[in-house]
């Protein structure tokens, strides 16, 4: 019996029951809108919301997000994907077509620091972060209590530098198990291996507590301090082999002063933090980006 947090959003599943939403990358060319508005038409299909962009009109890569309604659309999932295949083909298309009725299965990594944990369970707990979240995960036991307080299984699997391989076989055996798609790193503090990385290319979201590409790796506030910034901010990306330089999602920042002492960066920059990295968890599930060229087209 799944736990109970699982059936948390079956009225926002109710209600988006017929809609779809397809994200499409391939070379900018004449008549890419009109085959794909013309396969929707064609399954009774209704479109929602459309945004797309283009490097070059002339020649360059266009990327587009659409958004549909279609009667009956869970009878028809494997017809669409089959069909939508052929024109996929003839535009040399990378796509995805998504149905928003199956809510993305997101397990949550954290390590000591809890304020983005708190956050995104915050935003779940109030329908604001509408996801599935079969599992917490952390190398330390102390976001134990907090996380089961929401129904939510918490497992501790103590991860450090001496240990990443064990620790990992166990994590990966868990996120099989819950048919995880997307891994959220909350302040996780482990560098995760190139095998872990390869088996959730492009769905490990982390968020780095720096201005990217500044302070990159461990400690940053402190770094930042003995540097003297004027500035400080958190940026959420993908998590890729080279240490917090994968495609960058969301960043902010805020200004600082030299009457600021590290605590006092930390402090207002767990603010900056929880926020960055809700609204790019919120794009990830929601389907709004693609990754190219690593970087991140947003829609
Ligand atoms: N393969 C990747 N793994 C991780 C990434 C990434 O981009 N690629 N981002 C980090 C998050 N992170 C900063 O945001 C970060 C975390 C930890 C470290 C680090 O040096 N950790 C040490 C151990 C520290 C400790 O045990 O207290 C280590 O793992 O050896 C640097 C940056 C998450 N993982």
């Amino acid at each position: 019996m799944e736990p109970t947090n699982q059936n948390k959003h079956q009225a926002f599943q109710q209600d988006q029951k017929n809609r779809g939403r397809l994200l499409i990358t391939c070379p900018d060319q004449r008549g890419i809108v009109a085959a794909v508005s013309q396969f929707l038409a064609t399954h009774q299909a209704n479109i929602i919301e459309s945004s797309q962009y283009s490097t070059n009109p002339e020649g360059g890569d266009f990327f587009i997000r659409i958004e549909f309604e279609c009667p009956d659309l869970d009878s028809k999932k494997t017809l669409l994907q089959e069909e939508f295949e052929t024109i996929a083909q003839r535009f040399s298309m990378e796509w995805t077509l998504s149905f928003v009725h199956d809510l993305k299965r997101a397990a949550i990594f954290v390590s000591k620091e809890l304020h983005c944990l708190r956050e995104l369970l915050l935003e779940w707990e109030n329908e604001d972060l509408v996801m599935d979240i079969p599992l917490v995960v952390s190398n330390h036991p102390e976001a134990k209590n907090f996380v089961e307080s929401f129904g939510i299984p918490f497992v501790h699997i103590p991860a450090n530098k001496n240990n990443r391989q064990e620790a990992e076989q166990q994590q990966l055996k868990l996120l099989e198990e819950h048919d995880i798609d997307v891994i959220i790193l909350a302040r996780y503090m482990q560098i995760l291996t190139p095998a872990f990385v390869e088996t959730y290319s492009e769905k490990i979201i982390n968020i780095h507590h720096s201005f990217l590409p500044a302070f990159v790796g461990a400690k940053p506030y402190d770094r930042a301090f003995d540097r003297g910034v004027k500035l400080i901010g958190a940026t959420s990306h993908y998590v890729t082999n080279d240490l917090d330089e994968g495609p960058i999602i969301e960043q902010d920042i805020k200004r600082v002063s030299h009457r600021d002492q590290v605590e006092d960066l930390k402090k207002n920059g767990r603010i900056i933090e929880r926020s960055v990295l809700v609204r790019a968890v919120r794009w990830h599930v929601d389907d709004r980006i693609i990754v190219h060229d690593n970087k991140t087209i947003i829609f």
